[in-house]
């Protein structure tokens, strides 16, 4: 027990019983893991209970496995804790491959596709509006009105529903949600139930996670059936419509997904907690970096002055004549990955690799932090420098068999690849856009010495799902024309929030009435 068999690919030394799980990192696991890549290769396992975890660092094997392979490696390990969570219910995202997954999938793809998340646009960019008016009003809490935007956006289109300030009821309950989840799932947080199943019969008044479980649940369910309720209202006393909320076409045809009224609930309440937090660390650490990199700055602003100027704010289809933000979004999601380990896959089968036998139920985990700053695969790849993008279409050195590579590996692989995908490339689009148009982002003013201080790039948050810290930066508007036509836009987008804003109770309504004719 705890030993690695021959055939199994390499890895740490083990213990008996323990095999790898006492040297296990807790913080930051990506790092340790990518530093054994360097020992051990591309693909090798660490001993985790009784059966072996398979840690991929390579770009050629994470294709081989789980692109070509997918049907073979689309389910999850099991997950004591998150089953817990869920009860008799269902999350689409850690649910073993089952029929309850692929229903909740099918649905999911069916409504989140590239044209259909065209037809929420308007919505973004009025969200987007309302960012930069925020930052020209109080920039110190950039942070907050990032994380506000993202939500927001992942509420208005899944439910029709906006969160107009970070203290609003819904965002609040959000936000409360998603830190518990991040809290209990975070894997060097908790007594590893998975590997020593002993200790699920710990009594509860000495295993915390398990009065933290139940809070959890109860917390989501009534979350998610308050916003479900709101839903089916609407769908009884109106008409079908193209561009109306996710979940509302999800609720009109329930009966064909073949999902039942607690399905459904679960699978809002999955994709709205997987796409909330996810967008806004993206854009935390979008805001974070080039406020640390001037030079790199530098050029998205005279790209930009280029092709839109002064006098019009962006539009949608800019984003194509801007090669150098769009190599900048690459390079974020390179230098500082929402998911650096992605989600861990199982294998349904015994797959062979290199020689290698990786036994069925072995959890696979592509680190995508360790390809994306492999030196053999990247020049200086602690640099953040975008130009890696304009040089080669991966940002790969020249040597490198760019086959294996693909822009979506940030949002994971196979039939388990991320569905909310092209929803999110559309926010982090309209955004990044108005943003780098609308402001100069630079390090915190120490106020004693007027000097600049560095910002922290490694003060980023521990879990599955990582982004930065509440950080401080300067942001000022890069003209009082700017500043004009940002209050402008935003004026003029609020008819467009009249029917994301319907349902908000009324001591909302009366603080966006004050808010916006004071
Ligand atoms: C920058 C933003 C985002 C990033 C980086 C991201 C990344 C990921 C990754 C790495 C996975 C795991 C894929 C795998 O297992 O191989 C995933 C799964 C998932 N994501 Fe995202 N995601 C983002 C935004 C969103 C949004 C906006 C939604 C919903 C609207 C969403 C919903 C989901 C769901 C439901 C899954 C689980 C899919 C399954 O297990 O079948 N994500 N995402």
């Amino acid at each position: 027990f705890g030993s690695r068999r021959t055939g199994f690919p390499p890895g740490p030394p083990t213990v008996p019983i323990l095999g790898n799980a006492h040297i296990f990192p807790k913080d930051h696991a990506f790092l340790q893991l990518s530093e054994w890549a360097r020992t051990y290769g591309g693909v090798y396992s660490v001993m985790l209970g009784n059966g072996p975890t398979i840690v991929v660092t390579s770009a050629k094997a994470a294709f081989e496995l789980m692109e070509k392979q997918s049907a073979v490696t689309v389910d999850r390990p099991p997950s004591h804790i998150g089953a817990e969570i869920v009860g008799t219910a269902v999350n689409l995202a850690f649910v073993p491959y089952s029929e309850d997954w692929r229903l909740m999938r099918k649905a999911a793809n069916s409504i989140l596709t590239p044209q259909s998340a065209a037809k929420h646009v308007p919505i973004q960019r009025a969200e987007s509006f309302q960012l930069v008016y925020d930052l020209l009003h109080t920039p110190e809490r950039a942070w907050w009105h990032l994380r506000r935007t993202s939500n927001s956006v992942a509420l208005s289109i899944l439910y029709g529903r906006r969160a107009p300030r970070y203290e609003s009821d819904d965002l609040s309950v959000l936000f409360d949600v998603v830190d518990l989840v991040g809290e209990l799932l975070d894997p060097g947080a908790h007594p590893p139930v998975d590997m020593f199943p002993i200790l699920k019969y710990v009594p509860e008044r000495w295993a915390r996670w398990k009065t933290m479980v139940k809070r959890l649940r109860s917390m989501q369910r009534a979350l998610y059936f308050r916003l479900l309720q709101q839903s089916e209202d609407r769908v009884t006393n109106s008409e079908a419509s193209e561009d109306e909320p996710f979940i509302d076409k999800v609720v009109r045809r329930q009966a064909d997904y073949g999902l039942n009224r607690e399905r459904t609930a679960y699978l809002g309440g999955t994709l709205v907690e997987a796409g909330s937090d996810t967008s806004a660390s993206f854009m935390q650490s979008f805001v974070l970096l080039i406020a640390a990199f001037p030079d790199a700055q530098k050029r998205l602003h005279e790209e930009m002055d280029r092709v839109v100027g002064s006098k019009r704010v962006p539009e949608y289809d800019d984003f194509d004549n801007l090669p150098y933000l769009q190599a900048t979004i690459k390079e974020v999601h390179r230098y500082r990955p929402v998911a650096p380990l992605g989600l861990p896959h199982a294998a349904l089968e015994d797959l062979t690799y290199d020689g290698y036998l990786i036994p069925r139920g072995s959890a696979i985990i592509v680190n995508m932090w360790g390809i994306y700053h492999n030196p053999d695969v990247y020049d200086d790849p602690e640099m953040f420098n975008p130009e890696r993008y304009l040089k080669s279409e991966f940002g790969t050195k020249p040597d490198v068999d760019p086959s294996y590579f693909k822009h979506t590996m940030p949002f994971g692989f196979g039939r388990r690849i991320c569905p909310g995908r092209h929803l999110v490339d559309n926010t982090i689009r309209v955004n990044t856009m108005d943003l780098v148009w609308g402001f100069t982002f630079g390090p915190p003013i120490n106020e004693a010495t007027g000097k600049p201080e560095p910002l922290d790039l490694w003060s980023y948050s521990e879990g599955l799902g990582t982004g930065p810290k509440p950080y401080k930066c300067t942001i000022k508007p890069r003209s009082s024309q700017h500043a004009d036509l940002i209050r402008s836009e935003f004026e003029s987008a609020i008819p467009l929030y009249g029917p994301y804003e319907e349902g908000l109770s009324n001591a909302e309504k009366e603080w966006l009435a004050q808010q916006r004719f004071s």
